[in-house]
């Protein structure tokens, strides 16, 4: 061999040695975001006792916006301003779409069915634009508002003879029923009240998989327990997803019955997915596990979503009176004293939604959004590799210093100026999330939420049981998935207006 050419090969050679070491001494690829001190099997489980906001939020104060952490055997990554949330959310959006696998899950949904837990995929796409636009969407609202009126009456009477009788009000349990039984009359005509056995599981079904997906499963993240079930949770979870699907199935079947000998328009939205699982012209066929997994998810989605956001923001309206008495006399002033305040009343009510959207922004039902990376990317400067848990800490952006003046202070006046939004545009404030997956029941949550405070409001005082003068309630954080209140909300509606024989 010439000697030229056996320079060349070794100039080749050692080229190609130099730029394979340069590339993975490569400051991007090696920039990974700032960690606290791990141990060893339990990574940073240590630091996140309480409240995992709580505690991501913390930590931001050391590590910055974006650091890293191990959940036993987990890799994750933790934002936590609304510049590095814009990032996920919409610089790199197609990189966030996916959601982490969790075993519990799993078993809930079908296998990653439905909306909630599903992988992103033509599946999800498909579910996705057909809730947005044929089962969520402004026509369909409008058509079932007659349920959500009724079902607000319902609660409103409920309320007036608990004011008659002096009596207290638990408002969690009769929040969250009263949302349930919305969603649920929306979507399968049932409600989920005492009085009727079958759909009464409903409410408890649906609670119990809320609980049980909050809670942290070691089977999921210790790598040596991925096996075993020790906190019993997949047995709990198996036994939920029973009960829910022989109750599903008994729906579904005198769905199918009542459709042999009614035709005409849906009266509610399984017919509508019915009718979709029959037509052969769809791009992707609507299987039944599908119809049940979807079911699950909306009633999941917008049970206690809703009746926490109402309890978080009437308790704020107890601890400020005045606050409390604007929105009371701007209700008076646009709906008057003799008829219940409507839906479409709202509009005329920018006070009400402004305390709405300052309750969402301090206490946002979900806390922390949960997203899994399908890509390596760059995030706030630091690289984030494929397959990482990445938690968006909505809690600590809604109150971003640089963004919010007293952040940690309920101001719905702030709105006035302040035209920000909820619905994922303003990265300040993103209580329904962004991007993509953004939650289809953002419209459906809004109207509940503003129709149901406003008409406490409207018809009630109320009344903590204290000494008038001390009569405030705490504002304690609770811990699970959905960012409930630490001591449930106790009151005694005091009648102002007379509802019964209000013209509705
Ligand atoms: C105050 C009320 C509500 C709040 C604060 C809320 C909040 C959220 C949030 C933060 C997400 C995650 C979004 C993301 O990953 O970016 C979400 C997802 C979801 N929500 Fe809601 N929600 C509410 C009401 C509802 C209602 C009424 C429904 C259904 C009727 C619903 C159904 C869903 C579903 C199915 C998803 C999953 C979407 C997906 O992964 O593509 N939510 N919600």
């Amino acid at each position: 061999m010439p000697d030229i050419t056996i320079f060349l090969i070794t100039l080749c050679l050692i080229s190609s040695i130099l730029i394979l070491k340069l590339y993975k001494s490569s400051p991007v690829k090696s920039h990974l975001p700032p960690s606290p001190f791990w141990l060893p099997i339990i990574g940073h489980l240590h630091l996140l006792s309480g409240n995992p906001h709580q505690a991501f939020h913390k930590l931001s104060k050391r590590y910055g916006p974006v650091f890293r952490l191990f959940l036993g055997s987990t890799p994750c990554v933790v934002v936590t301003t609304p510049e590095t949330a814009k990032e996920i959310f919409k610089t790199h959006e197609n990189v966030f779409l996916d959601r982490p696998h969790y075993s519990v899950a799993n078993y809930l949904s079908y296998g990653e069915k439905g909306l909630i837990f599903a992988p992103y995929g033509s599946s999800w796409m498909f579910l996705k634009k057909l809730i947005m636009s044929k089962l969520l969407n402004s026509k369909t609202l409008d058509l079932l508002f007659p349920v959500r009126r009724d079902e607000i009456n319902r609660f409103i009477k409920y309320l007036s003879q608990k004011a008659r009788d002096g009596e207290y009000v638990e408002l969690e349990g009769k929040l969250m029923k009263l949302a349930n039984n919305v969603i649920s009359r929306m979507f399968m005509s049932k409600r989920c009240s005492e009085e009727e056995d079958e759909s009464s599981d409903i409410t408890k079904i649906i609670a119990e998989s809320g609980e049980i997906v909050g809670n942290f499963n070691l089977s999921d993240h210790i790598w040596f327990c991925k096996n075993l079930d020790l906190q019993g949770l997949g047995k709990k979870s198996k036994d939920i997803h029973t009960r829910f699907d022989a109750l599903m199935e008994r729906i579904i079947e005198e769905h199918e019955e009542a459709r042999k000998h009614e035709t005409g328009e849906a009266k509610d939205l399984l017919n509508i997915l019915l009718d979709i699982s029959e037509d052969e012209s769809m791009e992707i066929k609507l299987t039944r596990e599908d119809i049940k997994a979807l079911v699950k998810d909306v009633l999941n989605g917008g049970t206690d979503t809703s009746s926490i956001t109402i309890e978080w923001a009437l308790a704020e309206l107890i601890n400020h009176p005045n606050m409390m008495k604007k929105a009371v006399d701007e209700i008076d002033q646009v709906v008057g004293k003799n008829r219940l305040l409507q839906e479409s009343d709202i509009r005329n009510l920018p006070y009400l939604q402004a305390i709405v959207k300052e309750s969402l922004r301090l206490h946002p039902v979900v806390p922390v959004i949960q997203r899994l990376s399908s890509q390596d990317c760059t995030v706030g400067g630091y690289h984030i590799p494929a397959n990482t848990t990445t938690f968006i800490n909505v809690w600590s952006l809604n109150r971003d210093p640089t963004h919010w003046e007293n952040p940690f202070k309920f101001m719905p006046e702030r709105y006035k100026e302040n035209q920000v939004d909820v619905r994922g545009q303003h990265f300040q404030l993103l209580p329904f999330g962004g991007g993509r997956r953004l939650c289809p029941g953002t419209s459906l949550g809004l109207l509940t939420v503003q129709t149901t405070l406003g008409a406490m409001i409207q018809c009630f005082e109320w009344k903590t049981g204290k000494n008038e003068s001390l009569a405030t309630v705490d504002m304690e954080e609770g811990i699970g998935l959905t960012l409930p209140r630490a001591n449930p909300l106790v009151c005694i509606p005091v009648a102002r207006l007379d509802p019964i024989p209000l013209s509705v």
